[in-house]
């Protein structure tokens, strides 16, 4: 035989042994593998059908759009839109649309009904949640790749340790900022500027990273020595300048860390909680997405550190109240009146500080619309409340047709979902990074506010697009296997904290009880369409 010949029956060999194995595997695997799977067929169970985008149905409904002005959502104008919250204000009915009752379909309810937990330990007021789909998902996992998907065999691993291990087999680091490129900062360099100069090209900063800890410190205990009104927003917000030339973003302390969002009230009227942006801070490390500013909590002197700095215009606001606290509004677009103002007792006051990002003429940022976005309307829902196939357009477009974007919007609505915020109106990303970029968590204040209650609509591009990033899945899927609970990590991440503690037990076990919905979701998923489809790495 020549060498030519032997190389060519070699081949067919090979070719006929790797058919047969796919064939038995898809024969042993139905849930593996299907082959009719098109992203337009997505349906989960007890939801509304959408066919393909060609369905007439849809067409008419576009039609419908294009006449009225509700059109915005669907030009997917996804591009540097600039915060807006005219929506808010006046109830135009922007990215808006309704369904034949006027009501919109709300899946986030229905997809709730099927849920089913087994709750187990209940001792000590700790709720382990398992879901015995979730159990059978993971067991076919590992039988399929268990390379990939080796959760027995890191059974007794830590979190901790698990996360390390994910970390070495993907980017840690990537370039920083051009200004930060060259700066060493003279003799000595501050902690906030260790921070700026390590911010990269996928995340804010990398864990091992001792400024970090040691900012945290500084903004805790640092004097402050400067205080000016942020600008823009729609609640009270001030920029703290410390004694070393550090900022930090304060908001104040509004609840009390039972007090829960009021049944009545939409997500766009709920006030913002300090205790929820610093938890987003901790749930965002241990998640490993390294996203969210780093945040503390500092109890203040109303009188003492704050109006002795404020300008004239900002002391005016300043008052004792009937129960003798100090208190002050500020002035804002929205919630800064006397019937808005935040009080001392009687003069001391919490409130978060998350570090400032570095100013937009060193780092400037872009501002994109969430294509979930919400209506930001009493009257109206979104397009993808009412229809399903949103994740087929925007997948279709820039910068969500390539790269990391589109599981980087998946990872945010994740991290939302976990914490309750609905408020994901926009997000940023760093202009010099371009697209290939994290973005940023910025903006979390309107998490925890329900402890019993798990808004599962927040979960629509997860469920509408089926896919997650496979880092972030195996994260999960940790969390819900143990031994570390997401719960006892927060506690314990939270627990150096000046406010501590900064979440009650119910919202910590309401994090437990996410991680295994989470998880469930996926499961649905991968009923429908083959796991490599669903589970992916960044792709494109
Ligand atoms: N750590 C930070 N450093 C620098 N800028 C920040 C930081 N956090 C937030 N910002 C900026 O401040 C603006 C307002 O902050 P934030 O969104 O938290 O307040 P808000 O009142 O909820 O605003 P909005 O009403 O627009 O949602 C944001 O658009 C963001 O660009
Ligand atoms: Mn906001």
């Amino acid at each position: 035989m020549t060498m030519k010949l032997k190389v060519r029956v070699t081949l067919m060999v090979f070719s006929v042994l790797a058919l047969s194995v796919f064939y038995i595997a898809v024969s042993k695997f139905p849930l593996l593998y299907d082959g009719t799977y098109r992203l337009a067929d997505i349906q989960l169970p007890g939801r509304k059908i959408v066919d393909g985008l060609d369905s007439p149905h849809i067409f008419t409904f576009r039609k419908r759009l294009n006449k009225s002005n509700y059109s915005s959502d669907n030009n997917l104008s996804l591009e540097g839109e600039k915060v807006r919250h005219e929506e808010e204000r006046n109830e135009t009915d922007f990215n808006a649309a309704e369904d034949k009752n006027g009501n919109g379909n709300n899946f986030g309810v229905k997809y709730e009904s099927q849920y089913k937990f087994r709750r187990a330990n209940t001792e000590n007021n700790v709720t382990n949640y398992t879901d015995p789909l979730v159990d059978k998902l993971i067991q076919v996992l590992q039988k399929s790749n268990g390379i990939k998907f080796n959760f027995d065999k890191n059974l007794e691993t830590s979190y901790n340790t698990f996360l390390r291990l994910l970390r070495k087999r993907s980017r840690r680091k990537g370039p920083s900022l051009p200004f930060y490129r060259t700066y060493n900062g003279g003799s000595h360099m501050s902690n906030w500027e260790k921070f700026q100069k390590g911010i990269h090209q996928y995340g804010l900063y990398v864990p091992e990273e001792p400024a970090i800890e040691d900012l945290r410190k500084d903004m805790s205990s640092e004097p402050i020595v400067d205080i000016e009104q942020k600008e823009g927003g729609t609640q009270l917000k001030l920029i703290i300048t410390y004694s070393d030339e550090g900022q930090a973003l304060f908001k104040p302390m509004r609840y009390s860390r039972e007090q829960e969002t009021l049944p009545d009230h939409f997500y766009f009227v709920d006030f913002e909680r300090h205790n929820a942006e610093i938890a987003a801070f901790h749930l965002d490390k241990i998640l490993g997405f390294y996203r969210v500013p780093p945040t503390i909590g500092r109890e203040v002197n109303l009188t003492s550190e704050i109006r002795k700095l404020a300008d004239t215009k900002l002391r005016k606001t300043f008052f004792v109240s009937p129960a003798g606290n100090v208190c002050f509004h500020g002035s804002c677009s929205y919630y800064c009146d006397t019937s808005h103002a935040v009080c001392g007792h009687p003069v001391m006051m919490e409130g978060s500080f998350a570090t400032f990002l570095p100013p937009d003429r060193i780092a400037p940022r872009k501002t994109w619309r969430n294509p979930w976005k919400r209506s930001y309307s009493k009257h109206r829902k979104a397009y993808w409340e009412v229809y399903d196939d949103l994740c087929s357009q925007v997948i279709e477009k820039p910068p969500y047709n390539t790269g990391r974007r589109l599981l980087d919007v998946i990872d945010t609505h994740i991290f939302d979902f976990l914490t309750g915020n609905m408020d994901r109106h926009h997000y940023e990303t760093f202009s010099d990074f371009g697209n290939n970029t994290f973005l940023l968590h910025l903006d979390n204040g309107r998490g925890f506010g329900k402890a019993h209650h798990d808004e599962m609509s927040i979960l629509a591009p997860v469920y509408q697009c089926c896919l997650i990033r496979y880092s972030t899945f195996v994260k999960l899927t940790k969390l819900y296997m143990g031994p570390d609970k997401i719960s006892d990590l927060m506690r314990e991440s939270m627990s150096t904290d000046s406010i501590n503690p900064v979440l009650t037990d119910s919202h910590l076990n309401a994090l437990d009880r996410r991680v295994a919905k989470i998880v469930r979701v996926i499961h649905d998923c991968i009923e429908q369409s083959p796991y490599t489809d669903v589970i992916v790495d960044d792709f494109f």
